[in-house]
This record gives structure tokens, C-alpha cells and sequence, in this order.
């Protein structure tokens, strides 16, 4: 199952900037475990932006909600989940 997920990120301006730098250094790799395991294959910055557009790729509902909920930076984001459905007028479907 395919969903867009666009995940905006406030951290706190006040963070103290060890602690920035170490859930940065967390969420990277999180993110880079994910994409490499084929459940992250996308994910593009949105100009202008602390934000990103991404396209997950798993089994259900429940898996997505895990592995978003599971993001060191989820406490600091708003996250907005499209499902998507195959195109009728998609040549490769
Ligand atoms: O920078 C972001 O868009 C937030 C987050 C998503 C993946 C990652 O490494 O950081």
C-alpha cells in the first residue's frame, strides 16, 4: 500500500544544541534504515521549506502508523497522510 505522508518539522528554537544534534543524527538514520529496507522509497524536500514529501510503501494502516510514531523527530511534527489508489490512466498499471 502506497501513501504520501508530507511531515513539517518545529522543533523548538530553544532546543538545546546537543540535543538538535543528536535526534537529527537519530532521525537520519531511522529514515536511512527505512529507505533502504524499501519502506521509505521516497522522500523530497519541499523548497522553502523544513518539510518534507515522502512515499511509503507498506502493508497496512497500522505498520504506517508505527513506523511515523516510531520518527525521533514525531513529537516535533505535524504529518499529513494521503492514501493513494492506482490512476485509470496509468500506462504502467
Ligand atoms: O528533514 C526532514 O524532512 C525530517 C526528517 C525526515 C527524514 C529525516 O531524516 O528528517
Amino acid at each position: 500500500m502506497l501513501f504520501q505522508v508530507r511531515m513539517d518539522v518545529h522543533l523548538p528554537p530553544d532546543l538545546d544544541p546537543e540535543a538538535r544534534t543528536e535526534i537529527l543524527a537519530r532521525e537520519k538514520a531511522y529514515s536511512q534504515e527505512l529507505q533502504r529496507a524499501g519502506k521509505w522509497p521516497h522522500i523530497w524536500r519541499i523548497v522553502g521549506e523544513y518539510a518534507n514529501i515522502s512515499i511509503f510503501d507498506v502493508d497496512s494502516n497500522d505498520e504506517l502508523h508505527a513506523l511515523l510514531s516510531g520518527l525521533p523527530l514525531f513529537p516535533y511534527m505535524d504529518i499529513h497522510v494521503t492514501p493513494l489508489a492506482t490512476h485509470p490512466s496509468d500506462v504502467k498499471a
